[in-house]
């Protein structure tokens, strides 16, 4: 009850405040509603702006879109959208569709950026690509080249650039490429075309300068595989220098050393007819019918040879290459391979200098040993020097053997005299010395001009020199150079220089060098007919050729010595012509003479080969007799005075000689022995001339 009282209180009090306070608060209350009122109306205008602001953005950006669509669609870069997150292809214009071989944007997704195996020929792979659009997110921009596998009209390079953006409202990339391959290539060729070129010019050898040009030919003509062939002069062949390592080694060993022959595939055609040679389909191209299945085995279809010429006009080698399929150059191809055939030609000429100069450095060097050994010949070993130096020219001409023939003018004959040969062809050799006959007037005809002769299958020996060749085989590589030695302008012999198996053949110089060993030999052989003539005269007696005093003197010394020395014994005989004044004052000096000569013949005839006659001086003679006791020498004495004295000589009366035998005692010198043979002499001419009387 209390409760109620005291609540009825309260409300009494209030109400006269409630009363006065009642109308401001509806007034606030209504000052409220009305700023609410306000207040909502312009977020609602707000969001009413907004809504349309937005839609209209939404609106412009679907526009934007698609203008930037359609520009792509006509642009020749490649581009194209890629949504970040899903990795996959929102938008892809043709070029790029193209530059990856795919039809569309689903097949760009799935066949190429969610595919790693497409990757595999690029020049970065699918997680590569994928942190560089990780990268993007963080700088907004990636540059980059990037190199494609490439299809038959697609671009091999693209300069390519990935920006962040937002693409129907994805986070997205963009992807722009341009493309850069006709400019890689330039680089590439510029890059191929510098390593040819420095190649050829520096001292690289040449398969490796050829090898750079195939490398730059196979980048010119794309799809095609290369072969350089070089021409070997000598054989007429073509020898495969350098080629793309895609041709099968068979075809290769079958194709080196191809004759410069019609007939021989596509590269010894045009090397024969010097001209290009294109067999579109080598399967049905009759200069590859040798060939064809070989070309079959290596997947040749088609060829394209070049050859290549020199300056000089001469041919160097050939340029080919090989396409797997019908084709045929088309007039751009056959202008970009005009530089690197130049190249070619150039890198081949400088190597035949280069093997020329060196060879020329080696032959020099040669020809000048030879040379030399022939003009510092030892005199008394003339024969086995000129052997030594055959053997020498053997080696330089590569030669099986060489020889030196000697004509004789008089007997009309001709020997080898000096030989050396391989030892294969020892036994089948004609013996040295054998004497064969000529007619030395038709082999000066032969060999008027002076100059070598080269004999081989097309040009054979005549018939009277056959014998050089006697029992060796002949055949298509053998042959013989004869360099005619003159002495005096007269054919006196020829050096031969013989090749039983393929080697270098006669080139000019090669000819030049045999003659200049012809003619040096001829000028040894000369030599040494002087010095045999200067050493005979040097002791020998002009007139009778008997020896002279001089040798007789060191013939004397020597057996004094060794009888001295061996307890041995020999005698001497010295005999003078009978009254020889009178016959040179009767008769006169030349007949005094002619007896002289007849008498040394006489004497020659009449001693061993071991027994020593000379002319002591005058009309005096000397006998020298090793190993022999005066009776001995006393017999030999009496056996040429009766010759002489039964001889009819020219004058018409006999001539007799005197003559004194002394027989060598231990402990004389040659000195005391010559006194006592001459007082025996004189005791002949005492005792009446026409006698024999020995020393006591
Ligand atoms: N024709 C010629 N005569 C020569 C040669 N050498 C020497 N005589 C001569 O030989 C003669 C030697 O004469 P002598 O010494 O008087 O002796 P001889 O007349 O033979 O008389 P004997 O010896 O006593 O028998 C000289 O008249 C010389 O001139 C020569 O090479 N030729």
């Amino acid at each position: 009850m209390m409760d109620a009282s005291v609540e009825a209180d309260w409300i009494s009090l209030l109400k006269p405040f409630l009363l006065w306070v009642s109308p401001f608060l509806a007034l606030v209350f209504l000052v409220l509603l009305v700023v609410f009122w306000l207040r909502a109306r312009r977020l609602g205008r707000q969001v009413y702006d907004l809504t349309l602001e937005v839609g209209a953005s939404s609106r412009s950006l679907r526009t934007a879109d698609r203008d930037l669509q359609s520009l792509f669609d006509q642009s020749s870069i490649a581009v194209f959208i890629l949504d970040h997150r899903r990795r996959e292809i929102l938008y892809a214009n043709n070029t790029a569709l193209t530059a990856f071989g795919v039809s569309d944007a689903d097949a760009l997704t799935s066949r190429v950026i969610q595919n790693p195996e497409a990757w595999e020929e690029s020049s970065f792979t699918l997680l590569e690509f994928e942190a560089l659009l990780d990268k993007v997110t963080r700088t907004g921009l990636q540059v980059f080249e990037w190199r494609l596998p490439g299809g038959e009209q697609a671009p091999e390079w693209l300069d390519c650039s990935l920006s962040f953006i937002t693409y129907l409202g994805n986070q997205s990339v963009l992807f722009t490429g341009v493309n850069i391959t006709a400019r890689k290539r330039n680089d590439a060729l510029e890059k191929f075309q510098l390593r040819a070129m420095r190649a050829i010019a520096s001292d690289s050898p040449l398969n490796q300068s050829l090898s750079q040009l195939v490398a730059l030919i196979e980048r010119l003509i794309p799809r095609a595989r290369c072969a350089v062939f070089v021409h070997d002069a000598e054989q007429r062949r073509l020898r495969w220098t350098a080629g793309s390592s895609d041709l099968p080694s068979p075809f290769q060993d079958r194709l080196d050393e191809l004759p410069v022959a019609f007939g021989a595939a596509g590269a010894g055609t045009a090397a024969s007819i010097r001209e290009r040679v294109v067999a579109r389909d080598v399967r049905s191209d009759q200069r590859w019918d040798a060939f064809r299945d070989l070309a079959e085995q290596a997947g040749v279809r088609s060829s394209w040879a070049e050859p290549v010429i020199g300056a000089n006009g001469e041919l160097l080698g050939c340029v080919e290459l090989y396409h797997d399929e019908v084709w045929t150059p088309s007039e751009d191809d056959v202008d970009r391979l005009t530089a690197p055939v130049s190249l070619a030609s150039l890198a081949i000429e400088r190597h035949h200098w280069q093997a020329k100069l060196e060879q020329m450095i080696v032959s020099e060097q040669s020809v000048r040993r030879i040379s030399t050994n022939l003009l510092t010949l030892d005199m008394e070993r003339v024969d086995e020097g000129i052997v030594g130096t055959c053997a020498t020219m053997g080696d330089f001409f590569q030669a099986d053997r060489v020889f030196i023939c000697q004509l004789e003018e008089a007997s009309h004959e001709i020997s080898i005299s000096h030989e050396w040969c391989i030892r294969a062809l020892a036994r089948l050799r004609p013996e040295t010395g054998r004497k064969f006959p000529v007619i030395p007037s038709s082999l000066g005809v032969l060999f008027r001009e002076s100059s070598p002769q080269v004999f081989d299958e097309e040009n054979p020996l005549p018939p009277m020199l056959e014998f050089l060749a006697e029992r060796l085989e002949r055949g298509a590589d053998k042959s013989v150079i004869l360099g005619p030695i003159f002495r005096n302008e007269r054919l006196t012999g020829f050096l031969g220089i013989q090749k039983t198996s393929a080697g270098q053949a006669w080139t000019p110089a090669r000819t030049e060098t045999a003659q200049l060993m012809a003619s040096l030999i001829g000028a040894v052989m000369t030599r040494q007919e002087l010095v045999n003539s200067l050493t005979f005269q040097a002791v020998h007696d002009q007139l009778t050729g008997l020896y002279n005093r001089h040798k007789l003197e060191n013939f004397l010394k020597q057996e004094v010595a060794r009888c001295n020395r061996y307890s041995s014994v020999f005698s001497l005989i010295i005999f003078d012509l009978d009254r020889f004044k009178s016959i040179n004052d009767r008769f006169g000096h030349n007949e005094g003479d002619s007896v002289l000569s007849t008498v040394a013949q006489l004497v020659d005839q009449n001693v061993r080969e071991s027994e020593v006659a000379g002319r002591w001086g005058g009309e005096e003679f000397l006998i020298l007799l090793p190993e022999t006791g005066t009776d001995s020498a006393i017999a030999v004495a009496e056996r040429i005075r009766e010759t002489i004295a039964q001889h009819r000589f020219s004058i018409p009366e006999p001539v007799t000689i005197s003559a004194g035998v002394a027989t060598f005692r231990a402990g004389d010198d040659p000195h005391q022995l010559v006194q006592r043979a001459d007082a025996a002499l004189y005791n002949a001419k005492d005792a009446g001339r026409n006698r024999v009387i020995s020393a006591l």
